[in-house]
């Protein structure tokens, strides 16, 4: 075991790989201290069997559990007082994620204090940009801030492949993580999707409409094309990295996908995704790869065809539909809604049953919708947690005793 010291005067230990990771293959850098450089070493990726069931909780801890795994995403963040407090010592956001210390605090920090089944770096789907050739900065209030947006055949001259030793970062801190967690949880990593990248590449940042990227489909295909061709390579090679520095599973997300036609997802987000999957299986067959779309009622069916082993999904669509129009060769993923996480316990206590009852007793992740949100009272987060790892699917779908598991709902 070696001990760490972070900035943040905590500190943490690591422990060694264990044995019960022997069926990984492959190289990942390892990180023998905080300052070290990287040695390369024979790695492990899970020898996952593929079947849903015992899929990722399974390949991280080497054996089943009766329940579904859960994990949430924006696990970490502004909702946690501990994470405001990093925030203030470091008020710059890509300094907080792109720090080995901080992002190895910061990822540890709801895994301290809520034990989810997965830890997910603590990152952003626009952090590999300055890597390929688009600098940005995060604002508060405002958000994403692109330097200089994509419009023309101009300004695709910025773009470069991508270069994996500027996220040096990201591949420590996965390593470490995956050291710390040992086999008690999954270790995550994120991209975003060509399509969600190039809405802020092409609007440079935020946008509620999406008109200009949307335009551009009509005015400038072949920019938009060559964009979201770079922006497939760049990814596929960062998710690569990230599955042989430690990650066990990496989530996509299209979050702006939900917001076009499905006939236009079709054409301009789901060939590249598609891409990425076929690239990614070529290196790491055995790595669970999620799509998540925010707003994706419409897209579900479409989204089983880029070939991810779990789709994500939000609040609006009703699992059970979903578990009918997907059927049980795919994962599904969520989707208590964040908003859940405000009322009394006992409602959230009730919502995550019947979340869970309507997915059904294998290949069911459990997470909220989508992220959850500021001011969310850690508590609910805390109680969200306790309550699926008291569940057990024998006792849940045996007759008549999930209604009595029911919590009363307050009265007025
Ligand atoms: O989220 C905001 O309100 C602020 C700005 C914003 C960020 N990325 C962004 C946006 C949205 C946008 O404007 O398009 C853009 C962003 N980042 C991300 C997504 C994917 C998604 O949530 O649908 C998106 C697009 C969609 C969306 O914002 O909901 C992913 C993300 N950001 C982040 C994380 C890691 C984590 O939180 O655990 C994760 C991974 C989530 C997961 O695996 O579940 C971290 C992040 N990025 C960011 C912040 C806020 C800034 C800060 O702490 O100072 C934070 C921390 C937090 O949410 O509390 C910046």
């Amino acid at each position: 075991m070696c001990s760490i010291s972070s900035p943040l005067s905590s500190s943490y230990s690591i422990a060694p790989l264990s044995s019960a990771s022997s069926s990984w293959l492959g190289f990942i850098p390892h990180a023998k201290t905080r300052s070290s450089r990287l040695t390369t070493r024979r790695l492990r990726c899970p020898r996952a069997n593929l079947s849903p069931d015992p899929l990722l909780v399974q390949a991280a801890r080497g054996h089943a559990i009766n329940r579904p795994p859960v994990w949430m995403m924006r696990q970490a963040g502004r909702y946690m007082a501990v994470y405001r407090k990093v925030a203030e010592k470091y008020p710059s956001f890509r300094e907080r994620s792109e720090t080995v210390d901080l992002i190895v605090e910061i990822s540890l920090q709801p895994w301290r204090a809520f034990q989810p089944d997965g830890v997910i770096i603590f990152s952003d789907i626009l952090t590999p940009l300055p890597a390929f050739g688009v600098p940005f900065e995060i604002e508060d209030v405002k958000g994403p801030i692109i330097e200089s947006p994509i419009c023309d055949e101009e300004g695709l001259k910025c773009l470069h492949p991508i270069d994996l030793e500027k996220l040096q970062f990201v591949g420590e801190s996965l390593t470490i993580l995956r050291e710390e967690v040992g086999e008690k949880a999954a270790v995550l990593g994120f991209v975003g999707a060509p399509w969600t990248i190039a809405t802020y590449i092409v609007e440079g940042g935020t946008t509620r409409t999406y008109k200009n990227i949307k335009r551009m489909c009509h005015t400038a295909p072949h920019v938009l094309k060559a964009l979201l061709s770079h922006l497939t390579q760049a990814i596929s090679d960062y998710i690569i990295f990230q599955v042989k520095s430690g990650a066990q599973c990496i989530q996509i997300f299209d979050s702006w996908g939900g917001q076009l036609p499905p006939d236009v997802w079709e054409q301009w987000s789901k060939p590249y995704i598609k891409q990425i999957v076929s690239s990614v299986r070529k290196k790491c067959p055995e790595t669970p790869l999620v799509l998540y779309i925010n707003g994706n009622g419409g897209l579900l069916e479409r989204m089983t065809e880029t070939g991810v082993d779990v789709i994500g999904l939000d609040w609006t669509v009703d699992m059970a539909d979903a578990r009918r129009r997907l059927g049980n060769d795919v994962n599904v993923q969520g989707n208590v809604d964040p908003a859940y996480l405000f009322s009394p316990l006992p409602v959230l206590t009730n919502e995550i049953h019947r979340v869970v009852k309507a997915a059904g007793q294998r290949g069911h992740i459990l997470n909220l919708g989508h992220g959850v949100l500021v001011k969310t009272p850690e508590e609910a987060v805390a109680h969200f947690f306790d309550v699926v790892r008291g569940l057990s699917y024998d006792t849940l779908f045996e007759d008549g005793v999930a209604a009595k598991e029911l919590e009363p709902l307050p009265t007025r």
